[in-house]
């Protein structure tokens, strides 16, 4: 398969992984969240902001099944892509799908540092109690999940490329 789809939590790595590994394969980058921002002609936060996280769950799930299937890519896709059941059966017959398991403690600062905007199902329980809730689903749906703890992109991106067998 060439194509890799990456899910997991908010700052797991997703978008900057999936550009370096793209690159380095000469593949196609595919960004949903980018996607999405083009079409509303936006940043996502006001895109999330006039919309609302549950409508803002539609249109990211009307964007994953707008993918083809059409030559070699990453698809890096927004956190809570994992709550269409649709979106993740489309991506699975499209690609291999891929988790980067992050522990929590290394998302925190680096949510802290991004451009604040509105994650699907935050509720009082905070980013603690999302990752036990999402952990499961990026759990079923994975064909391959790739722990990351501390090493730096370049080596992220080498992991990755190397545990999925691609290149
Ligand atoms: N392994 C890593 N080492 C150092 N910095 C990292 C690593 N992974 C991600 N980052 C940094 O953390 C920030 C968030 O990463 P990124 O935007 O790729 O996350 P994401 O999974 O796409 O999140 P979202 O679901 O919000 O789109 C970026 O500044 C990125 O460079
Ligand atoms: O994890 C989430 O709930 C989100 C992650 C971002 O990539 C965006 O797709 C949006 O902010 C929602
Ligand atoms: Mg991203």
């Amino acid at each position: 398969m060439n194509r890799l789809t990456l899910i997991g939590m908010p700052g797991s790595g997703k978008s900057a992984l999936g550009r370096i590994i793209a690159t380095r394969l000469g593949w196609q980058f595919i960004d949903t969240d980018l996607c999405i921002e083009r079409r509303f002609g936006k940043k996502l936060q006001a895109v999330v902001d006039q919309v609302g996280t549950e409508e803002f769950a539609r249109i990211e799930e009307e964007t994953v099944l707008g993918l083809t299937s059409e030559g070699a890519a990453v698809i890096s896709t927004g956190g809570s892509v994992v709550y269409s059941e649709a979106a993740m059966r489309h991506l699975a017959s499209i690609s291999t799908i891929v988790f980067l398991d992050v522990p929590i403690h290394r998302l925190h600062p680096r949510i802290a540092r991004a451009a604040p905007r509105g994650i699907v199902g935050m509720g009082e329980g905070g980013l603690e109690e999302l990752y036990r809730r999402r952990f499961e689903l990026y759990h079923k749906y994975a064909h391959s999940i790739v722990l990351l703890d501390g090493e730096n992109l370049q080596d992220a991106a080498t992991r990755i490329i190397s545990q999925c067998g691609v290149s």
